[in-house]
């Protein structure tokens, strides 16, 4: 049994067919990339695990529970955390407030000292408040608010959008820890290189479909494949 099984997930927004037929399954400890142009449903995808959008078919099995249909606060407390694109941080709290509130209802929780270790750049910014934070530290600190409530899988959609290189390769390294620490990590990514460097899978979808499954290693070498449906 896998951590995380999908099949037939069909999702709409109103009469909008977006999502047709999707499976995937990740493993534990896993970090596994969903790769597919703008447009291609790579978000509606994570919003339909994570209950956001409720699926109209299909089934989403979380560590062998059906958690499909659910509302999303439920499938957060099942393990499944969803790290939205636009980072979402309280800006009128600081840095440990908002990871505080984050873990006030999960089952189990990191200490602080956990995340702060793994985001030292957070402890140092513990008393600012969220407005105040870089682009950077505000994606730190929308995975440590993931991270505290000790979550079985994570989503992440476009961890690193609009981050400056250098902050790209500390998240890159932040996740590789997490990843070797036993953390399963599923990312959206449009820079391909980040993926690649990352996971171990990819999934590619396009117009709504899983159009290529596999390891991150052969998928390097299917240019074809890239250009199909990566390429610009
Ligand atoms: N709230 C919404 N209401 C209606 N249609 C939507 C909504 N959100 C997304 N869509 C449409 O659903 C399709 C898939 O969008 P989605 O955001 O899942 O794609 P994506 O692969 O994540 O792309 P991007 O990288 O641009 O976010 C697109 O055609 C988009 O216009």
């Amino acid at each position: 049994m896998s951590l995380l099984e999908v099949s037939g997930v069909n999702s709409y927004y109103g009469d909008s067919h977006i999502l047709f037929d999707v499976g995937m399954r990740v493993e534990k400890n896993e970090v596994v990339a969903l790769l597919g142009r703008n447009g291609a449903g790579k978000s509606t995808t994570f919003k339909s695990l994570a209950g956001v959008v409720k699926p109209k078919t299909g089934s989403v099995k979380l560590d062998g529970v059906e958690v499909a249909g659910k509302k999303a606060h439920e499938i957060a407390m099942a393990g499944l955390q969803l790290v939205h694109e636009e980072r979402r941080v309280f800006g009128s709290l600081n840095v440990e407030e908002n990871i505080v509130l984050a873990g006030l209802t999960a089952k189990n929780k990191w200490p602080l000292e956990r995340i702060y270790s793994i985001f030292p750049r957070l402890h140092e910014r513990k008393t600012s408040r969220g407005t105040d934070l870089s682009g950077g530290e505000q994606q730190m600190l929308a995975i440590a608010r993931a991270l505290v409530r000790d979550p079985k899988i994570i989503l992440l959609d476009e961890p690193f959008e609009g981050l400056a290189p250098v902050i790209v390769q500390d998240l890159i390294r932040v996740c590789h820890d997490l990843a070797k620490a036993g953390q399963t990590i599923v990312l959206i990514e449009q820079n391909l290189a980040a993926a690649m460097a990352l996971a171990s899978r990819a999934y590619i979808l396009n117009n709504g479909q899983i159009v290529h499954e596999g390891t991150t290693a052969e998928l390097k070498k299917q240019p074809e494949v890239i250009q199909r449906y990566l390429g610009v």
